[in-house]
């Protein structure tokens, strides 16, 4: 494990350069094994997400090789393999191997995935869908088994209870070869589901609709890569990169965004007094002072994401008056709060799970620890902010997720290094 060291109260500024979404290419890599050919996909961010899901693609006897963000996959020679169960612990978009198994061989053996601790994750909707497309799914000791009979996977129509990511992208893997046509109701519309989509349609499938809550997947025989698919930019990297230019930045331009992906985001910090120049592809911050609190409610996309309500939090500390936030995706995604409370932060959460946060003049750097992702990215932010050291335990989970922090957070002047925790205690 890592631990994350920031000297806090210095400014930023300068360029950053956001990376390829991790959440398009922790599904777009499970993906790759519906292919009969190898796959070569661009602008994948260097995150411990895709190293766990190399070695998982190692044990199908799938080669892969990650160079200067290129990642080229070679399925041709798959073979159902055991999954190592402490990789597909790691993460929770192990669970794309569930649909991509069952796409390929029509059966599937998959641990129960892990992913960030941000309170219940049912998989009901997803195993919904498998169900619908005509496959028999048992779960033993917290491992999926999933199997269809001789006549394998049939187009269906499948009603999704709750708008789901990864039941859709689930529901679209396990549909793509499937047998006639698979509408999928009540989709769940994040830009990363139009990137799989793209993906696979370039591929050979047909598939329609992406982007809305109707799917509509008419089952392909094979499918087969013919040119190199380009990652989109990671819309929560950016979104924490912009809370963290508005709350400590001199000026920082943030380079490869697509800003109608961040559109509620953007919103959210305008109504705060976040002043912004927006351009095609880049969004320049500039210093950032008088800024007001407000209320940020969490639902699916296109609203505000649950993955930015915690790397928003440092900067609504800085706001004139009371802040409220309330996660209605994963109402208990609280982790940062004890940890930001230690360093003087005036924040606590109400007895119906709301997050109410008031003006903080003076944050004081503390250890404390990344109890997920983005409990850990709202760490990052308030530990530039705050006086003195902060150090961060359980890095590895801000690591998941975010492309080569340290070279981005030191090219704009931050002072931040990572050190091992082992080699520490020796
Ligand atoms: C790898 C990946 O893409 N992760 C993202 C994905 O997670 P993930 O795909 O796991 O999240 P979902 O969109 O599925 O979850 C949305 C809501 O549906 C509920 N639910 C989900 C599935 C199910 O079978 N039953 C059920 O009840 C969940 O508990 C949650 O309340 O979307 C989340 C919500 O935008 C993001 O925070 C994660 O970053
Ligand atoms: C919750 C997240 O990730 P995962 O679903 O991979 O755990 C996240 O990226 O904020």
């Amino acid at each position: 494990m890592n631990k994350m060291i920031i000297h806090g109260n210095t400014r930023l500024s300068g360029e950053v350069t956001i990376g390829g979404a991790k959440n398009s290419t922790v599904a777009i890599i499970p993906a790759a094994i519906l292919a009969d050919t190898p796959v070569q996909l661009d602008m994948v961010p260097d995150i411990l997400d895709v190293h766990n899901l190399m070695l998982i693609l190692k044990r199908m006897n799938v080669t892969s090789e990650f160079v200067d963000g290129v990642l080229t996959i070679d399925p041709t020679h798959i073979i159902e393999g055991n999954l190592p169960s402490k990789a597909i612990k790691s993460l929770r978009a192990s669970y794309y191997f569930m649909g991509a198994l069952l796409g390929r061989f029509h059966r599937a053996v998959v641990s129960f995935p892990g992913g960030d601790n941000i309170g219940p994750r049912p998989i009901d909707q997803h195993i919904k869908a498998f169900k619908a497309l005509g496959a028999k799914v048992e779960d033993e000791h917290g491992t999926v088994k999933i199997s269809t009979g001789e006549d394998g996977l049939h187009g269906a129509n499948i009603f999704l209870d709750v708008v789901s990511v990864g039941a859709t992208i689930n529901s679209v893997l396990a549909a793509v070869k499937a047998d006639g046509v698979t509408v999928i109701h009540n989709a769940a519309r994040e830009p990363e589901i139009i990137d799989i989509v793209t993906f696979l349609n370039n591929m050979g499938a047909k598939i329609r609709g992406a982007g809305t809550n109707v799917i509509r997947i008419t089952g392909v025989p094979s499918l087969r890569a013919t040119n190199t698919h380009t990652i989109i930019p990671d819309r929560i990297e950016a979104g924490t990169y912009l809370s963290m230019a508005a709350a400590v930045g001199d000026g920082i331009k943030i380079n490869n965004v697509i800003p109608e992906h961040l559109e509620s985001f953007i919103a959210k910090l305008t109504e705060m007094g976040v002043k912004l120049n927006i351009a095609e592809d880049s969004i320049y911050v500039p210093r950032n002072d008088d800024l007001k609190g407000v209320s940020v409610k969490t639902t699916p996309y296109p609203g505000f994401a649950t993955d930015l309500q915690q790397p928003i939090t440092p900067l609504l500390l800085k706001a004139q008056g009371e802040s409220i936030v309330i996660d209605t995706i994963y109402p208990k995604r609280i982790k940062h709060v004890i940890q930001l409370k230690k360093m003087g932060a005036n924040i606590r959460v109400d007895d119906r799970n709301r997050i109410l946060i008031k003006h903080t003049d003076h944050l004081t750097g503390q250890h404390i620890e990344a109890g997920e992702i983005r409990a850990g990215a709202a760490e990052v932010i308030a530990g530039l902010m705050a006086h003195g050291t902060t150090v961060i335990s359980k890095a590895n989970n801000i690591l998941r997720g975010y492309d080569n922090i340290i070279g981005k957070l030191t090219n704009l002047n931050a002072k931040v290094e990572l050190m091992n925790d082992d080699k520490d205690k020796s």
